[in-house]
């Protein structure tokens, strides 16, 4: 599939409506623009600031009623993933059932088309994503802290727009007002476990500042001007765990701005359009045929 295809799928995917009875919801990607360190809790937790986007490309869920809870996975990255009380979104079905009482159960489908345990919270969209879906399904409302216990992703994960993220994950304020842009994923398939990267850093606190975020980007050139000076402070250590996003920060560094995501491997690049990233995936995809390459648009959002 080429990235277009990927792209024009995800947009679909994004707008399709349900196959057959029962409901779907789309969970996309979540990508850091930026992630800045800023200590550490007691309990080992890590305090971040992180600027989150959520480009048009990522998992998809349909849910039709049933007595109880079952799922099954298809999809290009559906290899490997538990099917059982170890995926995350059985945990988070079975949770928000016993936090709201509810005894139906429900007959999931996950179709997985972002790599697993990659940096852009597949796991944690799809969680987020069952909790949105079987919420409508059963009429009950997502108990305040539920998502929080399933992962430090998941609470942004729940309502996935362009949001900043403090705290552990949970503190969610307004992003700034975003352009339009292109993103572009890169991921090497190696897979990065995100408590490794944590466990790997050598500083548990970036520098002081910079201040944060304006209340808005005029254009793509003053998002991109204002990112260049943020940082991705997990990246040191995720390159060391996995050498290769050194490899793919390389191969992307002729784009505007171009950045590892979460604890890796997957980095991005923004552009300015499509036929920008378009070409750069083209470009990519011949020379590194191993590697995941995808491109979407990332809407402009309010803030
Ligand atoms: C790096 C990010 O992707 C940035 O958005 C997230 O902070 C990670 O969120 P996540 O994958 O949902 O993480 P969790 O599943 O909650 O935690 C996995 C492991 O990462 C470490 N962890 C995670 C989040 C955080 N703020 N501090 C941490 O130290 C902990 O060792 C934890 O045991
Ligand atoms: N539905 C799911 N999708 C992906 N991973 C899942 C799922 N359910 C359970 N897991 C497990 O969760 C772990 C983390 O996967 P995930 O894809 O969320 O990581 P990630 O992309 O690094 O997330 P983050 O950016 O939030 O750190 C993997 O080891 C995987 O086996």
């Amino acid at each position: 599939m080429t990235a277009a295809d990927t792209a024009g799928l995800a947009a679909a995917q994004a707008q399709a409506p349900a196959a057959g009875a029962g409901a779907a919801e789309f969970a996309p990607a979540k990508v850091n623009l930026y992630l800045h360190l800023r200590g550490r809790r007691a309990d080992g937790y890590h305090l971040l600031e992180s600027l989150a986007v959520f480009p048009r490309l990522g998992d998809r869920l349909w849910a039709e009623p049933a007595q109880r809870l079952s799922l099954a996975i298809d999809g290009p990255f559906a290899a490997g993933l538990p099917a059982d009380g170890g995926n995350l979104v059985l945990r988070a079905a079975a949770r928000l059932a016993e936090a709201t009482g509810v005894r139906s159960g429900a007959a999931l489908r996950l179709e997985k088309s972002l790599p697993v345990a990659s940096g852009i919270g597949g796991g944690s969209a799809d969680a987020a994503g069952a909790l949105r879906l079987l919420a409508r399904l059963w009429g009950v409302q997502v108990p305040e802290g539920l998502a929080l216990g399933l992962g430090a992703d998941v609470p942004v994960c729940l309502a996935p727009r362009a949001r900043v993220m403090s705290g552990i994950g949970e503190r969610l304020a307004p992003a700034p007002r975003m352009p339009e842009a292109w993103i572009l994923l890169v991921n090497p398939l190696v897979s990065v476990a995100t408590g490794a990267v944590f466990a790997a850093l050598e500083r548990r606190e970036g520098p002081p500042g910079p201040p944060p975020p304006p209340a808005g980007f005029a254009d793509f050139a003053g998002l991109v001007d204002w990112l260049a000076a943020q940082r991705n402070d997990l990246a040191p250590a995720a390159i060391r765990c996995c050498p290769a996003i050194g490899e793919v920060l390389e191969a992307l560094a002729p784009a505007p701005l171009a950045r590892m995501s979460g604890s890796g491997a997957t980095c991005f690049a923004l552009h300015a359009d499509r036929a920008a990233a378009l070409a750069a995936a083209a470009r990519l995809r011949a020379a590194r045929p191993g590697w995941w390459v995808a491109a979407a648009p990332l809407p402009a959002d309010p803030g």
